[in-house]
Protein backbone atom coordinates (compact mmCIF):
# COMPACT_ATOMS: atom_id res chain seq x y z
CA UNK A 1 0.00 0.00 0.00
CA UNK A 2 1.53 3.08 -0.89
CA UNK A 3 1.73 6.40 1.13
CA UNK A 4 -1.20 8.28 -0.48
CA UNK A 5 -3.44 5.54 0.21
CA UNK A 6 -2.61 5.00 3.56
CA UNK A 7 -3.24 8.42 4.41
CA UNK A 8 -6.06 9.35 2.49
CA UNK A 9 -7.50 5.37 4.75
CA UNK A 10 -6.60 7.18 7.56
CA UNK A 11 -8.07 10.54 6.73
CA UNK A 12 -11.95 8.59 5.91
CA UNK A 13 -11.47 6.83 9.57
CA UNK A 14 -10.83 10.33 11.43
CA UNK A 15 -13.62 11.42 9.48
CA UNK A 16 -16.14 8.63 10.44
CA UNK A 17 -14.69 8.74 13.75
CA UNK A 18 -15.46 12.42 13.93
CA UNK A 19 -19.15 12.14 12.55
CA UNK A 20 -19.77 9.14 15.06
CA UNK A 21 -18.89 11.35 18.11
CA UNK A 22 -20.88 14.73 16.49
CA UNK A 23 -23.99 12.46 15.84
CA UNK A 24 -23.62 10.40 19.54
CA UNK A 25 -23.84 13.68 21.28
CA UNK A 26 -26.72 14.89 18.60
CA UNK A 27 -28.36 12.24 19.83
CA UNK A 28 -27.49 13.31 23.80
CA UNK A 29 -29.32 16.91 23.20
CA UNK A 30 -32.62 15.57 23.94
CA UNK A 31 -31.93 14.58 27.15
CA UNK A 32 -30.31 17.30 27.85
CA UNK A 33 -32.91 19.75 26.85
CA UNK A 34 -35.38 17.78 28.99
CA UNK A 35 -37.67 16.57 26.41
CA UNK A 36 -39.01 13.04 26.45
CA UNK A 37 -39.86 11.12 23.31
CA UNK A 38 -39.46 7.97 21.22
CA UNK A 39 -37.10 5.47 21.38
CA UNK A 40 -33.59 5.79 19.35
CA UNK A 41 -32.69 2.31 18.36
CA UNK A 42 -29.51 1.79 15.34
CA UNK A 43 -31.68 3.41 12.41
CA UNK A 44 -32.84 6.05 14.36
CA UNK A 45 -29.29 6.41 15.12
CA UNK A 46 -28.73 6.74 11.56
CA UNK A 47 -31.54 8.73 9.98
CA UNK A 48 -33.60 10.09 12.88
CA UNK A 49 -37.33 9.10 13.48
CA UNK A 50 -38.05 9.85 10.02
CA UNK A 51 -37.99 6.10 9.30
CA UNK A 52 -41.00 5.70 11.58
CA UNK A 53 -42.86 8.26 9.80
CA UNK A 54 -42.48 6.57 6.69
CA UNK A 55 -42.68 3.25 7.97
CA UNK A 56 -46.20 4.27 9.16
CA UNK A 57 -47.08 5.32 6.35
CA UNK A 58 -46.60 2.61 4.24
CA UNK A 59 -47.74 0.30 7.27
CA UNK A 60 -51.16 1.76 7.67
CA UNK A 61 -51.48 3.49 4.55
CA UNK A 62 -51.36 7.26 4.18
CA UNK A 63 -54.63 8.06 5.20
CA UNK A 64 -53.39 7.42 8.69
CA UNK A 65 -50.64 9.77 8.28
CA UNK A 66 -52.05 12.51 10.11
CA UNK A 67 -52.64 10.30 13.38
CA UNK A 68 -49.19 9.82 13.79
CA UNK A 69 -48.15 12.64 15.45
CA UNK A 70 -51.34 12.31 17.62
CA UNK A 71 -50.40 8.99 18.97
CA UNK A 72 -46.83 10.23 19.71
CA UNK A 73 -48.41 13.02 21.91
CA UNK A 74 -50.72 10.97 23.59
CA UNK A 75 -47.68 8.86 24.26
CA UNK A 76 -45.38 11.61 25.50
CA UNK A 77 -47.53 14.08 26.42
CA UNK A 78 -48.41 18.00 25.05
CA UNK A 79 -44.13 18.88 24.52
CA UNK A 80 -41.91 15.79 23.08
CA UNK A 81 -38.77 15.65 20.64
CA UNK A 82 -37.81 13.30 18.03
CA UNK A 83 -35.00 13.63 15.18
CA UNK A 84 -36.05 14.53 11.86
CA UNK A 85 -32.69 13.37 10.14
CA UNK A 86 -30.07 15.44 11.31
CA UNK A 87 -32.41 18.04 12.61
CA UNK A 88 -33.52 18.11 16.36
CA UNK A 89 -37.29 18.68 16.34
CA UNK A 90 -39.89 19.75 19.28
CA UNK A 91 -43.15 19.23 18.50
CA UNK A 92 -45.60 20.97 21.53
CA UNK A 93 -49.13 21.87 21.72
CA UNK A 94 -48.81 23.45 25.35
CA UNK A 95 -50.34 26.87 25.14
CA UNK A 96 -47.92 28.17 27.31
CA UNK A 97 -44.59 27.03 25.35
CA UNK A 98 -46.56 28.47 22.00
CA UNK A 99 -47.14 31.57 23.17
CA UNK A 100 -43.52 32.06 24.27
CA UNK A 101 -42.18 30.86 21.05
CA UNK A 102 -44.80 32.34 18.49
CA UNK A 103 -45.34 35.34 20.23
CA UNK A 104 -43.25 36.26 23.54
CA UNK A 105 -40.12 35.42 22.40
CA UNK A 106 -40.29 35.47 18.69
CA UNK A 107 -37.07 37.07 18.01
CA UNK A 108 -34.90 33.68 19.54
CA UNK A 109 -37.30 31.41 17.64
CA UNK A 110 -37.12 33.80 13.90
CA UNK A 111 -36.61 31.21 11.07
CA UNK A 112 -38.80 28.92 9.98
CA UNK A 113 -38.55 25.20 10.02
CA UNK A 114 -36.62 24.07 6.84
CA UNK A 115 -34.39 21.08 5.06
CA UNK A 116 -31.76 22.05 2.28
CA UNK A 117 -34.45 21.74 -0.43
CA UNK A 118 -36.60 24.37 1.17
CA UNK A 119 -34.12 26.69 1.81
CA UNK A 120 -33.31 26.93 -2.14
CA UNK A 121 -34.29 29.06 -4.92
CA UNK A 122 -37.10 30.04 -5.50
CA UNK A 123 -38.92 28.67 -2.22
CA UNK A 124 -36.07 30.01 -0.11
CA UNK A 125 -36.30 33.47 -0.71
CA UNK A 126 -40.18 33.46 -0.33
CA UNK A 127 -41.91 34.69 3.17
CA UNK A 128 -42.67 31.09 3.51
CA UNK A 129 -39.27 30.05 4.17
CA UNK A 130 -36.99 33.17 4.24
CA UNK A 131 -34.98 33.13 7.31
CA UNK A 132 -33.68 36.28 9.22
CA UNK A 133 -30.44 36.46 6.96
CA UNK A 134 -31.42 35.70 3.40
CA UNK A 135 -29.21 35.35 0.40
CA UNK A 136 -29.32 39.02 -0.27
CA UNK A 137 -28.82 41.80 2.30
CA UNK A 138 -32.59 41.71 3.53
CA UNK A 139 -34.07 38.53 5.32
CA UNK A 140 -37.97 37.55 6.58
CA UNK A 141 -38.21 41.22 8.68
CA UNK A 142 -38.12 43.22 5.37
CA UNK A 143 -39.35 41.07 3.00
CA UNK A 144 -42.66 40.55 5.48
CA UNK A 145 -42.66 44.25 5.84
CA UNK A 146 -43.69 44.37 1.96
CA UNK A 147 -45.46 41.64 1.73
CA UNK A 148 -48.28 42.54 4.83
CA UNK A 149 -49.62 45.78 3.25
CA UNK A 150 -50.46 44.06 0.00
CA UNK A 151 -52.91 41.67 2.04
CA UNK A 152 -54.45 44.79 3.65
CA UNK A 153 -58.58 44.93 3.56
CA UNK A 154 -58.59 48.18 1.03
CA UNK A 155 -56.03 45.80 -1.32
CA UNK A 156 -58.46 42.82 -1.67
CA UNK A 157 -60.92 45.24 -1.93
CA UNK A 158 -59.01 46.14 -5.44
CA UNK A 159 -58.40 42.70 -6.12
CA UNK A 160 -61.89 41.07 -5.61
CA UNK A 161 -62.90 41.72 -9.11
CA UNK A 162 -60.89 39.35 -10.49
CA UNK A 163 -61.48 36.93 -7.81
CA UNK A 164 -65.33 37.38 -8.07
CA UNK A 165 -65.38 37.02 -12.33
CA UNK A 166 -63.52 33.52 -11.75
CA UNK A 167 -66.13 32.26 -9.09
CA UNK A 168 -69.25 33.37 -11.21
CA UNK A 169 -67.21 31.57 -14.34
CA UNK A 170 -67.05 27.86 -11.65
CA UNK A 171 -70.94 28.37 -10.94
CA UNK A 172 -71.24 28.76 -14.96
CA UNK A 173 -68.96 25.65 -15.66
CA UNK A 174 -70.88 23.84 -13.01
CA UNK A 175 -74.45 24.75 -14.12
CA UNK A 176 -72.92 23.22 -17.60
CA UNK A 177 -72.47 19.90 -16.25
CA UNK A 178 -75.71 18.81 -15.32
CA UNK A 179 -77.30 15.38 -16.52
CA UNK A 180 -81.15 15.24 -15.80
CA UNK A 181 -80.98 17.91 -12.87
CA UNK A 182 -77.92 16.62 -11.19
CA UNK A 183 -74.41 17.83 -11.29
CA UNK A 184 -72.20 14.37 -10.76
CA UNK A 185 -68.48 16.13 -9.96
CA UNK A 186 -65.26 15.84 -7.87
CA UNK A 187 -65.43 19.35 -6.49
CA UNK A 188 -61.57 19.11 -5.15
CA UNK A 189 -60.57 19.40 -8.60
CA UNK A 190 -63.19 21.95 -9.87
CA UNK A 191 -61.88 24.32 -6.60
CA UNK A 192 -58.46 23.35 -7.57
CA UNK A 193 -58.79 24.98 -10.83
CA UNK A 194 -60.45 28.02 -9.24
CA UNK A 195 -57.93 28.92 -7.05
CA UNK A 196 -55.20 28.52 -9.81
CA UNK A 197 -57.21 30.55 -12.15
CA UNK A 198 -57.32 33.07 -9.14
CA UNK A 199 -53.53 32.69 -8.29
CA UNK A 200 -52.42 32.81 -11.58
CA UNK A 201 -54.49 36.01 -12.11
CA UNK A 202 -54.10 38.12 -8.82
CA UNK A 203 -50.10 36.76 -8.26
CA UNK A 204 -48.66 35.55 -11.55
CA UNK A 205 -49.81 38.35 -14.49
CA UNK A 206 -51.40 35.39 -16.41
CA UNK A 207 -54.62 34.73 -17.73
CA UNK A 208 -54.92 31.68 -15.94
CA UNK A 209 -58.45 29.52 -17.82
CA UNK A 210 -58.10 26.22 -15.61
CA UNK A 211 -61.96 26.24 -15.44
CA UNK A 212 -62.60 25.69 -18.98
CA UNK A 213 -58.95 24.19 -19.65
CA UNK A 214 -57.25 21.53 -17.63
CA UNK A 215 -54.48 21.51 -20.02
CA UNK A 216 -53.68 24.71 -19.32
CA UNK A 217 -49.73 24.70 -18.84
CA UNK A 218 -50.09 26.99 -15.83
CA UNK A 219 -52.52 24.13 -13.95
CA UNK A 220 -50.59 20.99 -15.28
CA UNK A 221 -46.71 22.30 -13.80
CA UNK A 222 -48.81 23.70 -10.80
CA UNK A 223 -50.98 20.25 -10.12
CA UNK A 224 -47.45 17.89 -10.94
CA UNK A 225 -45.54 20.00 -8.16
CA UNK A 226 -48.59 19.45 -5.34
CA UNK A 227 -48.87 15.98 -6.45
CA UNK A 228 -45.08 14.95 -5.99
CA UNK A 229 -44.55 17.31 -3.32
CA UNK A 230 -44.78 14.05 -0.79
CA UNK A 231 -41.95 12.05 0.94
CA UNK A 232 -43.07 8.83 -0.83
CA UNK A 233 -42.83 10.44 -4.21
CA UNK A 234 -39.56 12.83 -4.36
CA UNK A 235 -37.00 11.11 -2.94
CA UNK A 236 -35.08 14.39 -3.06
CA UNK A 237 -37.08 15.57 -0.32
CA UNK A 238 -35.86 12.53 1.86
CA UNK A 239 -32.46 12.81 1.23
CA UNK A 240 -32.77 16.79 2.13
CA UNK A 241 -34.05 15.81 5.74
CA UNK A 242 -32.27 12.97 6.48
CA UNK A 243 -28.90 13.90 4.73
CA UNK A 244 -28.90 17.88 4.17
CA UNK A 245 -25.95 17.89 2.22
CA UNK A 246 -26.51 15.10 -0.21
CA UNK A 247 -29.79 17.25 -1.03
CA UNK A 248 -27.91 20.18 -1.82
CA UNK A 249 -26.03 18.13 -4.56
CA UNK A 250 -29.08 16.48 -5.92
CA UNK A 251 -31.64 18.92 -5.82
CA UNK A 252 -30.69 20.20 -9.47
CA UNK A 253 -31.74 16.62 -11.08
CA UNK A 254 -35.27 16.27 -8.64
CA UNK A 255 -38.47 16.34 -10.92
CA UNK A 256 -39.83 18.66 -8.42
CA UNK A 257 -36.99 20.96 -8.94
CA UNK A 258 -37.83 20.70 -12.27
CA UNK A 259 -41.55 21.84 -11.98
CA UNK A 260 -41.04 24.80 -10.23
CA UNK A 261 -37.91 26.03 -12.38
CA UNK A 262 -40.26 26.17 -15.13
CA UNK A 263 -42.38 28.26 -13.08
CA UNK A 264 -40.07 30.31 -11.51
CA UNK A 265 -38.72 31.43 -15.44
CA UNK A 266 -42.32 31.95 -16.91
CA UNK A 267 -42.74 34.03 -13.63
CA UNK A 268 -39.16 36.22 -14.11
CA UNK A 269 -40.13 37.09 -17.66
CA UNK A 270 -43.54 38.46 -16.34
CA UNK A 271 -41.89 40.63 -13.50
CA UNK A 272 -39.07 41.95 -15.68
CA UNK A 273 -41.74 43.32 -17.66
CA UNK A 274 -43.60 44.73 -14.63
CA UNK A 275 -40.93 46.20 -12.93
CA UNK A 276 -39.95 47.86 -16.31
CA UNK A 277 -43.56 49.37 -16.37
CA UNK A 278 -43.22 50.84 -12.88
CA UNK A 279 -39.60 52.14 -12.76
CA UNK A 280 -40.93 54.23 -16.18
CA UNK A 281 -44.09 55.62 -13.72
CA UNK A 282 -46.91 53.63 -14.24
CA UNK A 283 -49.14 52.86 -10.84
CA UNK A 284 -51.22 50.62 -10.19
CA UNK A 285 -54.79 51.82 -10.34
CA UNK A 286 -58.63 50.22 -10.33
CA UNK A 287 -57.94 46.52 -10.98
CA UNK A 288 -54.59 45.16 -9.12
CA UNK A 289 -52.67 42.23 -8.86
CA UNK A 290 -49.68 40.76 -5.94
CA UNK A 291 -47.04 41.23 -8.74
CA UNK A 292 -47.63 45.19 -9.17
CA UNK A 293 -48.70 45.78 -5.30
CA UNK A 294 -45.33 43.38 -4.33
CA UNK A 295 -43.27 45.86 -6.65
CA UNK A 296 -45.20 49.41 -5.79
CA UNK A 297 -44.35 48.16 -1.96
CA UNK A 298 -40.39 47.92 -3.35
CA UNK A 299 -40.58 51.10 -4.75
CA UNK A 300 -42.05 53.06 -0.86
CA UNK A 301 -39.25 51.09 0.51
CA UNK A 302 -36.60 52.53 -1.80
CA UNK A 303 -37.99 55.97 -1.26
CA UNK A 304 -38.27 55.50 2.48
CA UNK A 305 -35.16 53.49 3.32
CA UNK A 306 -33.21 54.64 0.52
CA UNK A 307 -32.29 51.39 0.19
CA UNK A 308 -31.54 49.68 -3.50
CA UNK A 309 -34.59 47.55 -5.31
CA UNK A 310 -34.72 43.90 -4.26
CA UNK A 311 -33.41 41.41 -6.30
CA UNK A 312 -35.84 40.19 -8.93
CA UNK A 313 -35.49 36.78 -7.40
CA UNK A 314 -37.02 38.09 -4.34
CA UNK A 315 -39.47 39.14 -6.04
CA UNK A 316 -40.44 36.21 -7.91
CA UNK A 317 -39.66 34.21 -4.95
CA UNK A 318 -42.58 35.69 -3.35
CA UNK A 319 -44.95 35.48 -6.61
CA UNK A 320 -44.06 31.80 -6.35
CA UNK A 321 -44.99 31.10 -2.80
CA UNK A 322 -48.22 32.62 -2.86
CA UNK A 323 -48.73 30.22 -5.55
CA UNK A 324 -48.09 27.23 -2.98
CA UNK A 325 -49.16 28.93 -0.26
CA UNK A 326 -52.68 29.81 -2.13
CA UNK A 327 -53.37 27.48 -4.28
CA UNK A 328 -53.52 24.02 -2.48
CA UNK A 329 -54.89 25.35 1.18
CA UNK A 330 -57.88 27.13 -0.20
CA UNK A 331 -59.31 24.53 -2.21
CA UNK A 332 -59.08 22.12 -0.07
CA UNK A 333 -60.65 24.02 2.51
CA UNK A 334 -63.42 24.20 0.36
CA UNK A 335 -63.77 20.88 -0.51
CA UNK A 336 -63.62 19.71 2.87
CA UNK A 337 -66.56 22.21 3.45
CA UNK A 338 -68.30 21.11 0.44
CA UNK A 339 -68.71 17.61 2.19
CA UNK A 340 -69.32 18.68 5.68
CA UNK A 341 -72.48 20.68 4.49
CA UNK A 342 -73.36 17.55 1.91
CA UNK A 343 -72.88 15.38 5.01
CA UNK A 344 -74.33 17.94 7.51
CA UNK A 345 -77.72 18.95 5.63
CA UNK A 346 -79.31 20.99 8.28
CA UNK A 347 -75.87 23.20 8.69
CA UNK A 348 -76.17 23.22 5.14
CA UNK A 349 -79.59 24.68 5.40
CA UNK A 350 -79.23 27.23 7.64
CA UNK A 351 -76.29 28.85 6.01
CA UNK A 352 -78.14 29.11 2.67
CA UNK A 353 -81.10 30.47 4.91
CA UNK A 354 -78.53 33.40 6.01
CA UNK A 355 -77.28 33.64 2.11
CA UNK A 356 -81.37 34.13 1.00
CA UNK A 357 -81.82 36.77 4.14
CA UNK A 358 -78.71 38.74 3.97
CA UNK A 359 -78.06 38.84 -0.13
CA UNK A 360 -81.03 37.00 -1.74
CA UNK A 361 -80.78 38.32 -5.44
CA UNK A 362 -78.87 41.34 -4.69
CA UNK A 363 -76.20 41.19 -7.17
CA UNK A 364 -74.37 43.97 -6.06
CA UNK A 365 -74.35 42.76 -2.23
CA UNK A 366 -73.06 39.38 -3.19
CA UNK A 367 -70.55 40.66 -4.81
CA UNK A 368 -69.59 43.22 -2.10
CA UNK A 369 -66.64 42.49 0.43
CA UNK A 370 -68.55 44.29 3.50
CA UNK A 371 -71.80 42.33 3.36
CA UNK A 372 -70.22 38.72 2.50
CA UNK A 373 -67.15 39.01 4.74
CA UNK A 374 -69.26 39.74 7.75
CA UNK A 375 -72.23 37.37 7.35
CA UNK A 376 -72.12 35.66 11.00
CA UNK A 377 -73.22 31.81 10.00
CA UNK A 378 -70.85 32.08 6.72
CA UNK A 379 -68.18 33.04 9.38
CA UNK A 380 -68.92 30.37 11.56
CA UNK A 381 -69.04 27.83 8.88
CA UNK A 382 -65.57 29.17 7.75
CA UNK A 383 -64.03 29.12 11.54
CA UNK A 384 -65.88 25.58 11.87
CA UNK A 385 -64.58 23.96 8.90
CA UNK A 386 -60.74 24.85 9.47
CA UNK A 387 -60.90 23.64 12.86
CA UNK A 388 -62.35 20.42 12.02
CA UNK A 389 -59.99 19.88 8.76
CA UNK A 390 -57.35 22.68 9.00
CA UNK A 391 -55.20 22.16 5.54
CA UNK A 392 -52.40 23.06 6.78
CA UNK A 393 -51.01 21.52 9.87
CA UNK A 394 -47.42 21.12 9.73
CA UNK A 395 -46.51 24.68 8.47
CA UNK A 396 -46.58 26.41 12.30
CA UNK A 397 -43.13 26.21 12.94
CA UNK A 398 -40.26 27.11 13.72
CA UNK A 399 -35.76 27.05 14.15
CA UNK A 400 -34.76 28.63 16.99
CA UNK A 401 -31.93 31.12 16.69
CA UNK A 402 -30.49 31.75 20.19
CA UNK A 403 -30.46 29.71 23.03
CA UNK A 404 -32.98 30.27 25.35
CA UNK A 405 -35.28 28.10 28.19
CA UNK A 406 -39.16 27.71 28.82
CA UNK A 407 -40.99 26.07 31.27
CA UNK A 408 -37.66 24.38 32.31
CA UNK A 409 -36.88 23.51 28.78
CA UNK A 410 -33.96 24.06 26.52
CA UNK A 411 -33.43 25.24 23.22
CA UNK A 412 -30.61 25.36 21.79
CA UNK A 413 -29.88 26.72 17.94
CA UNK A 414 -31.25 25.08 15.02
CA UNK A 415 -33.73 23.07 17.05
CA UNK A 416 -37.17 23.56 15.48
CA UNK A 417 -40.47 23.67 17.22
CA UNK A 418 -43.35 23.30 15.45
CA UNK A 419 -47.56 22.68 16.52
CA UNK A 420 -49.70 20.57 14.56
CA UNK A 421 -52.85 22.21 14.00
CA UNK A 422 -54.73 19.44 13.84
CA UNK A 423 -53.66 18.02 17.23
CA UNK A 424 -55.15 21.17 19.01
CA UNK A 425 -58.21 21.30 17.16
CA UNK A 426 -59.08 17.74 17.62
CA UNK A 427 -58.54 17.77 21.29
CA UNK A 428 -61.54 17.11 23.52
CA UNK A 429 -60.54 19.01 26.59
CA UNK A 430 -60.78 21.97 23.99
CA UNK A 431 -63.24 21.25 21.71
CA UNK A 432 -66.08 19.18 23.17
CA UNK A 433 -66.87 15.90 20.67
CA UNK A 434 -64.39 17.57 18.38
CA UNK A 435 -65.21 15.04 15.63
CA UNK A 436 -68.95 16.71 15.39
CA UNK A 437 -69.28 19.31 12.58
CA UNK A 438 -71.08 22.12 14.61
CA UNK A 439 -69.98 25.80 13.53
CA UNK A 440 -72.64 26.80 16.75
CA UNK A 441 -69.24 26.71 18.56
CA UNK A 442 -68.29 29.99 17.04
CA UNK A 443 -71.32 31.47 17.46
CA UNK A 444 -72.23 30.82 21.09
CA UNK A 445 -68.76 30.63 22.35
CA UNK A 446 -65.03 31.65 21.96
CA UNK A 447 -62.43 29.05 22.00
CA UNK A 448 -61.07 28.01 25.66
CA UNK A 449 -57.96 30.01 24.75
CA UNK A 450 -56.13 31.93 22.40
CA UNK A 451 -53.56 28.86 20.95
CA UNK A 452 -56.97 26.55 20.36
CA UNK A 453 -57.70 27.77 17.40
CA UNK A 454 -54.54 28.14 14.94
CA UNK A 455 -55.37 27.54 11.44
CA UNK A 456 -53.56 30.19 10.10
CA UNK A 457 -50.86 29.89 12.93
CA UNK A 458 -49.73 32.45 15.36
CA UNK A 459 -47.64 35.52 15.81
CA UNK A 460 -45.44 38.13 13.68
CA UNK A 461 -45.01 35.29 11.17
CA UNK A 462 -48.22 33.89 10.93
CA UNK A 463 -50.26 33.54 7.72
CA UNK A 464 -49.81 37.14 5.72
CA UNK A 465 -52.53 35.96 3.06
CA UNK A 466 -55.30 35.38 5.66
CA UNK A 467 -57.51 38.15 4.44
CA UNK A 468 -57.21 36.50 0.66
CA UNK A 469 -57.87 33.01 1.55
CA UNK A 470 -60.92 33.85 3.90
CA UNK A 471 -62.29 36.47 0.84
CA UNK A 472 -62.14 33.52 -2.11
CA UNK A 473 -63.58 31.12 0.49
CA UNK A 474 -66.43 33.11 1.53
CA UNK A 475 -67.04 34.36 -1.82
CA UNK A 476 -66.96 30.86 -3.59
CA UNK A 477 -68.87 29.38 -0.54
CA UNK A 478 -71.73 31.77 -0.92
CA UNK A 479 -72.34 31.60 -5.03
CA UNK A 480 -71.68 27.75 -4.55
CA UNK A 481 -74.69 27.51 -1.75
CA UNK A 482 -76.88 29.87 -3.38
CA UNK A 483 -77.27 28.16 -6.86
CA UNK A 484 -76.74 24.28 -5.69
CA UNK A 485 -77.47 21.58 -2.65
CA UNK A 486 -74.91 19.20 -2.09
CA UNK A 487 -75.65 15.72 -1.50
CA UNK A 488 -73.33 12.96 -0.55
CA UNK A 489 -73.59 10.48 -3.50
CA UNK A 490 -72.49 6.39 -3.17
CA UNK A 491 -69.16 7.41 -5.19
CA UNK A 492 -68.65 9.96 -2.12
CA UNK A 493 -65.99 8.79 0.85
CA UNK A 494 -68.03 8.74 3.75
CA UNK A 495 -65.93 8.80 6.32
CA UNK A 496 -63.78 11.27 4.11
CA UNK A 497 -60.53 10.28 4.28
CA UNK A 498 -57.85 12.31 3.96
CA UNK A 499 -53.43 12.30 3.58
CA UNK A 500 -50.77 14.03 4.17
CA UNK A 501 -48.48 15.85 1.73
CA UNK A 502 -45.53 17.11 3.72
CA UNK A 503 -47.25 19.87 5.45
CA UNK A 504 -50.95 20.02 4.27
CA UNK A 505 -53.63 17.59 4.99
CA UNK A 506 -55.77 17.50 1.26
CA UNK A 507 -58.96 14.71 0.82
CA UNK A 508 -57.44 11.24 -0.54
CA UNK A 509 -59.43 10.47 -2.99
CA UNK A 510 -60.97 13.83 -4.39
CA UNK A 511 -64.35 14.73 -3.06
CA UNK A 512 -66.83 13.52 -5.13
CA UNK A 513 -70.53 15.00 -4.57
CA UNK A 514 -73.77 15.85 -6.32
CA UNK A 515 -74.96 18.87 -6.98
CA UNK A 516 -78.54 19.64 -7.58
CA UNK A 517 -79.69 23.34 -8.83
CA UNK A 518 -81.32 25.10 -6.76
CA UNK A 519 -83.40 27.45 -9.04
C1 LIG B 1 -57.21 28.31 3.77
C2 LIG B 1 -56.10 28.82 3.29
C3 LIG B 1 -54.80 28.96 4.07
C4 LIG B 1 -54.41 28.38 5.22
C5 LIG B 1 -55.18 27.39 6.10
C6 LIG B 1 -53.07 28.87 5.51
C7 LIG B 1 -52.32 28.52 6.63
C8 LIG B 1 -51.06 28.98 6.90
C9 LIG B 1 -50.28 28.60 8.05
C10 LIG B 1 -50.72 27.63 9.14
C11 LIG B 1 -49.10 29.27 7.97
C12 LIG B 1 -47.95 29.19 8.98
C13 LIG B 1 -48.14 30.28 10.01
C14 LIG B 1 -47.15 30.27 11.14
O1 LIG B 1 -46.04 29.77 10.95
O2 LIG B 1 -47.49 30.77 12.22
C15 LIG B 1 -49.12 30.06 6.78
C16 LIG B 1 -48.10 30.89 6.36
C17 LIG B 1 -48.12 31.61 5.20
N1 LIG B 1 -49.16 31.72 4.31
FE1 LIG B 1 -50.96 30.81 4.48
N2 LIG B 1 -52.70 29.73 4.52
C18 LIG B 1 -53.73 29.82 3.62
C19 LIG B 1 -53.76 30.60 2.48
C20 LIG B 1 -52.76 31.45 2.07
C21 LIG B 1 -52.82 32.30 0.90
C22 LIG B 1 -54.02 32.43 -0.02
C23 LIG B 1 -51.60 32.95 0.82
C24 LIG B 1 -51.13 33.96 -0.20
C25 LIG B 1 -51.72 34.31 -1.29
C26 LIG B 1 -50.80 32.50 1.94
C27 LIG B 1 -49.52 32.91 2.19
C28 LIG B 1 -48.77 32.53 3.28
C29 LIG B 1 -47.40 32.97 3.49
C30 LIG B 1 -46.58 33.85 2.55
C31 LIG B 1 -47.00 32.41 4.73
C32 LIG B 1 -45.66 32.60 5.40
C33 LIG B 1 -45.72 33.81 6.33
C34 LIG B 1 -44.39 34.10 7.03
O3 LIG B 1 -43.62 33.18 7.23
O4 LIG B 1 -44.16 35.28 7.36
N3 LIG B 1 -51.53 31.60 2.67
N4 LIG B 1 -50.33 29.87 6.14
Amino acid sequence: MGLITIVLVALLIGLGIHIFIKRIKFMRLRDECGFDGPPIGFIQFLIGHMYDIVKDAIVNGPENGAYFVIKLHEKYGETFGHYFGWHFAVRTTDPVIMKEVFIKQFGNFTDRENNTYTMGYPLGESLLQIGRDGPHEYGWKEVRSITSPIFTTGKMKAMLPIMHERVVTLIDVLKSKAVDGRINVDVYDEFQALTMDVIGRTAFGVQADSLHDRNDTFYVNGRNFFNEFTIEKSWMLLVSIMVPFLGTICRPYSKLNGYQQIIAKNLTEVVTERRKRMESGWTPKGQVDLIDLLLQQDIIRQQNENKPPMHIDTIVSNCYGFLLAGYETTSTALAFTAWLLAKNPHVQEKLYAEIVEKVGNDSKARGEYDVVMKLPYLDAVFQESLRIRPPVIFFSSRTCVKETYINGFKFTPGTHVGSPVHAIHWDPNLWPNPEVFDPERFIDGKPAHEMAWVAFGVGPRHCVGQRFAEMEYKFALLELIQSFKLELTEKSDDPLQHRVNIVVLRPLNGVHLALVPRD
